[in-house]
């Protein structure tokens, strides 16, 4: 079939608008009509050349939302018109990883996944000159339809407005995932934040849930308190107006050191500061943020023999077939809180622009309909 999508033809350029070739789903495979897709920062990441591992011609996306349209040989778990969100992080349920309670990091189709291809080594996407397209993130959600592995679709509840969920196939998963499946924060906590983009604000609105006497917000951004405040932040704090040390006063803020800290930043100073105002003993920090290629942490290994705990998590630990139907739920029994994140409404053609305002710090989430 024929589809429309937009395509990172190389890195750095902006998306291009086109049709495409699509091939049917093969053994163990979805054809899925996209509804809604978000932008997220790690598909600006690789569009724009900085993450190594990008692969071009690519169709990005991974924060999607939609409706089976076929299913492949095998494929027991999922029939046509069901509603699926694809999944970054599949769950196979049998490989080694899946087993282990600890971990989200299914590795059945890792390898072909990393490489943009499906797990059976090829790629349904063609240009119309047959010209190969990559897949990406196992989802390639900016495409009207796009063809993804049963394993890495978690089907979800019919009634759910596509432009609000697709949201949690990246981004609000990430974030309350964070805080439930990684840090298990107990109730009474005292928390900070850092960063209150598209990530850090749905870190907040987990501590709210999770029950914290304390949620302090940290931002570069005087803008993002409003928001903050309104996912449940106690406390701002704008670095820049901070006199004299930021994990100093962090910790004088939060009484001698937050038992839980999160860098929704992706910047490798934020992380330090983040593991430095944890409380001596017992405090952990959860980094979140994916930072520049190369780029690494550091700290004096006292921090770490003085009890603190610094750990790292990939879509919020969340097991997604498992998981995303559950926060699928919490939405729409009004648990959880999307509709404000969603700052931006595009078309398809308009899907540069989205990329504009995440650069001009202007949208929480952008979101592509179809
Ligand atoms: N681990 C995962 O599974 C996962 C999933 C999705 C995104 N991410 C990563 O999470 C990070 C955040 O994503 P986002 O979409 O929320 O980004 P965003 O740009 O919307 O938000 C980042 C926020 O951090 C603030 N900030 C920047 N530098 C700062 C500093 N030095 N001190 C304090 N605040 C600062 C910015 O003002 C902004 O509000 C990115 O690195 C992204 O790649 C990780
Ligand atoms: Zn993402
Ligand atoms: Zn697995």
């Amino acid at each position: 079939m024929k589809t429309r999508a937009a395509v990172a033809v190389a890195a750095g350029k902006p998306l291009e608008i086109m049709e495409v070739n699509l091939d049917g789903p093969r053994a163990g495979e979805v054809l899925v009509e996209i509804k809604a897709t978000g932008l997220c920062h790690t598909d600006e990441f690789t569009r724009s050349g900085d993450d190594p591992e990008g692969i071009f011609p690519a169709i990005l996306g991974h924060e999607g939302a939609g409706v089976v349209i076929e299913v492949g040989e095998g494929v027991t778990s999922l029939e046509v018109g069901d509603h699926v969100i694809p999944l970054y992080t599949p769950e196979c349920r049998e490989c080694e990883y899946c087993l282990n309670p600890k971990t989200n990091l299914c590795q059945k189709v890792r390898a072909t996944q990393g490489q943009g291809l499906l797990p059976d080594g090829s790629t349904r996407f063609s240009m119309l000159d047959g010209t190969p397209i990559h897949h990406y993130m196992g989802c390639s959600t900016f495409a009207n339809h796009t063809v993804v592995p049963e394993i890495a679709l978690a089907k979800v509840r019919k009634d759910a407005p596509f432009d609000k969920i697709c949201y949690i196939g990246c981004g609000v998963t990430t974030g309350i995932g964070a805080v439930i499946n990684t840090a298990r924060v107990e109730i009474g906590s005292r928390c900070v934040v850092f960063g209150l983009g598209g990530i850090g604000l749905n870190v907040i609105q987990g501590l709210r849930m999770a029950g914290c006497d304390q949620i302090v917000g940290v931002d570069l951004n005087d803008e993002k308190e409003k928001m903050g405040r309104h996912f449940g932040m106690t406390d701002f704090v704008n670095p820049s107006t901070v006199e004299g040390d930021i994990v100093a006063h962090l910790v004088e803020l939060t009484k001698g050191g937050a038992d839980y800290t999160f860098d929704a930043t992706g910047n490798v100073k934020v992380m330090r500061q983040a593991l430095e105002c944890a409380h001596k003993g017992w405090g952990e920090s959860i980094i979140i943020g994916v930072a520049p290629a190369g780029a690494e942490i550091s700290t004096r290994p006292f921090q770490l023999v003085t009890g603190r705990v610094w750990r790292g998590t990939a879509f919020g630990g969340a097991k997604g077939r498992t998981d995303v139907p559950k926060i699928v739920d919490w939405y729409m029994d009004g648990k959880i809180e999307i509709d404000p994140m969603i700052t931006h409404k595009l078309t398809l053609d308009e899907i540069n622009h989205g990329f504009d305002l995440m650069h001009q710090g202007k949208s929480i989430r952008a979101v592509v309909e179809f």
